[in-house]
């Protein structure tokens, strides 16, 4: 347990009707006591006046005092519920660090939950996700990853593995005995119910993840399509370079915008052609790798270019460079060169990036395109998680290799050991330190 009593101001800057300052550690009861007089009878309200180191009043207000364990971080709690201006605010905080608190570092509050087991990860980052949601469907997301149900599915998860690793190692022990085969049969698709339940789990958090951070939308086309000048009509700024250069954009360059309230991270990548300097080369590397991962490309032709020929350095056939799994529309650009009517064409959305004619139809069928569906249980997820059930989900494949291939006991109980510690990083059942500094490092004071 931490020995400092840490402070912060726990509701946002500025001035409000009331202003809460949060204050949790071993000696929060002798700071609420110098400052309020005699503790107040816990997890009730009580008025006092909040007295500065010349006994004058700072301000006056609610106080609660909430003793450990039965507190948010586990340790001593109290609340001072004042007036929600700057200056009394900073007043208050003052007078608790002149008295011996620190200031809370971000997530801070949280940490201390957490490390006191008074919540898990999953918890403790929906709480911040919950603050931090910008649409009602994330919210609600983040409300039942709060409420335990996905730190729930993990931790049935983890049980399961755990179960068959002991029926396993108890086969291992008795080695001799000849009921090797007949042992793993059974295993065998025991794995393989955990595997399905495994890929649910990230297909739910998957989901939940996109509602948080959007999804990913990637511009792609030949050298200048118009790929950088479509990325900056969607963000509605100039994000990216523009230049008559073909070969302009190299880096892919990574853009978070809203589009009627839902997040969306777009991606602008080199022009693919043959050819070009390393530079260029690598760029081309990378936006092929981008489209891999996309949720959605956005193929941008110039409806003004000429057919190409057949030694062009250009990619001639486009289609063959789309990843077949990913869904693609096409965006016919530069329509006020070629005359075409803006909007759905057979071909597909015919706009200019110059002009912004048919972008309002474009942006529209992204929204519909790229809108998520509330109807199903969504667990708030951050990519985190949905690396540790990807290696989680590997590890199973192993381990079902291992004993479809009818190899020992002790390979196939490894690999589920793998996935069991990969699953356990979510709910921080088995977490390296430096990740806990990173993930609440993210939260901000207060929390
Ligand atoms: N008239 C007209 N010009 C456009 C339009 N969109 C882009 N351009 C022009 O086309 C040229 C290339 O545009 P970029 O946006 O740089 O094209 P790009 O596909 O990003 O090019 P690279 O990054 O080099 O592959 C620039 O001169 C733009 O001003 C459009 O809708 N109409
Ligand atoms: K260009
Ligand atoms: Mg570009």
């Amino acid at each position: 347990m931490p020995d400092t009593t840490i402070c912060a101001v726990a509701t946002p800057p500025g001035r409000g009707g009331i202003g809460v300052i949060r204050v949790s550690g071993p000696t929060t009861a002798s700071l609420i006591e110098t400052v309020v007089g005699p503790l107040p009878s816990a997890r009730r309200a009580s008025f006092r006046r909040f007295a500065g180191d010349d006994g004058v009043a700072i301000d006056e207000g609610l106080v609660l005092w909430f003793p450990g364990p039965h507190s948010f971080t586990g340790e001593d709690v109290a609340e001072l519920h004042g007036h929600g201006g700057p200056v009394v605010m900073d007043r208050l905080l003052q007078r608790l660090l002149g008295l011996g608190a620190e200031l809370a570092s971000p997530g801070e509050f949280s940490q201390r939950a957490y490390s006191n087991g008074r919540i898990d990860l999953t918890r403790a980052e929906a709480i911040a996700d919950l603050i931090e949601a910008g649409s009602e469907s994330a919210a609600r997301a983040a409300v039942r990853s709060l409420q335990g149900e996905f730190a729930q599915t993990v931790e049935r998860l983890v049980r399961r593995l755990t179960d068959l690793r002991v029926h396993l190692e108890a086969g291992i022990d008795f080695a001799d005995e000849p009921l090797e085969g007949l042992a793993l049969d059974g295993v065998v698709q025991r794995i393989e119910a955990i595997a399905a339940e495994v890929a649910e789990t990230r297909r739910a958090a998957g989901r939940g993840q996109r509602l948080q951070e959007g999804l990913t939308v990637v511009i792609a086309g030949r050298p200048n399509a118009g790929k950088s000048s479509l990325l900056n009509a969607l963000a509605g700024r100039d994000a990216a370079i523009v230049t008559a250069l073909a070969g302009t954009t190299r880096d892919v360059l990574d853009t978070y915008l809203h589009i009627d309230g839902l997040p969306l991270r777009v991606l602008d990548t080199a022009g693919l052609r043959q050819g070009g300097d390393v530079v260029e080369q690598e760029g081309v590397r990378r936006a092929r790798q981008a489209m891999r991962e996309a949720d959605r490309i956005l193929l941008v032709t110039d409806d003004t270019a000429p057919a190409l020929a057949a030694d062009d350095s250009e990619i001639t056939d486009l289609q063959a460079e789309l990843p077949a799994s990913v869904p693609v529309t096409t965006v016919v650009n530069k329509i006020d060169l070629s005359g075409r009517t803006p909007g759905v064409a057979n071909d597909g959305f015919a706009v200019s990036a110059l002009t912004g004619d048919g972008m309002a139809a474009l942006r529209e069928h992204l929204r519909a395109s790229l809108g998520e569906d509330d109807t199903e249980a969504v667990f708030i997820a951050r990519r985190r998680h949905l690396q540790s059930l990807d290696a989680g989900a590997a590890a199973i494949d192993e381990a079902l290799e291992a004993a479809h291939a009818g190899a020992g006991e002790e390979l196939v109980a490894e690999s589920l050991g793998e996935a069991q510690r990969a699953l356990g990083e979510i709910t921080g059942a088995v977490t390296p330190e430096d990740l806990l500094g990173r993930i609440f490092s993210t939260f901000c004071i207060g929390k």
